[in-house]
């Protein structure tokens, strides 16, 4: 189903655990800002809407999407977190680049999951266009970062 038949920021608190005794980290990159910071908006409200504490979400922020596999790492074996989600927004340039960032991040962060006894949660982009980008961090297909947190929450739930 296509992003455009379904929108990211709905959700129903019934079907999802409690997130009050989770500890989240969250690492947002600084590339297309706008896009992420509305994409960590809609995680953190969320997360908290679901029971979490504040002082219960960690953020570090790293330059671009493809440090997101290295900043997640680090955040799994150096604080102690229920789940990680990963934020970032990669929009088509004029070159292969955008190919080279959006596949190695992707196979980062599953590779994390494989690899790290904690789930990482894809919270990235992939976008042709800003206006895309803009659509599904807020406008008009809902948040993209709301997805992720309630994501994080079931997967840190399970098996508990
Ligand atoms: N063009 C975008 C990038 N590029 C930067 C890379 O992610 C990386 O930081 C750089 O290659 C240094 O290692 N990053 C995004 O997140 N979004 C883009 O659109
Ligand atoms: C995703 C990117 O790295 C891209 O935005 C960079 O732009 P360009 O391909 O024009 O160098």
């Amino acid at each position: 189903m296509a992003t455009a038949n379904k929108n990211l920021s709905v959700y129903d608190k019934a079907t999802i655990p409690n997130a009050r005794n989770f500890r989240f980290g969250i690492v947002v990159s600084e590339w297309n800002h706008e896009i992420t910071e509305a994409l960590y908006d809609g995680a953190q409200e969320a997360l908290l809407d679901c029971g979490a504490d504040e002082a219960n979400i960690i953020r570090w922020n790293v330059p671009g999407s493809f440090e997101l596999t290295y900043g997640a790492k680090k955040m799994i074996t150096s604080r102690n977190v229920d789940a990680v989600i990963a934020i970032g927004s990669v929009i088509q340039g004029e070159t292969k680049h955008f190919d080279f960032v959006c596949n190695a991040t992707a196979q980062g962060i599953k590779d994390l999951n494989v690899h790290f006894d904690t789930p990482v949660i894809f919270c990235v982009l992939t976008d042709d266009t800003m206006q895309q980008a803009i659509d599904r961090s807020g406008g008009k297909h809902g948040n993209k970062g709301t997805e992720a947190a309630i994501a994080a929450i079931k997967m840190a739930a399970l098996g508990k």
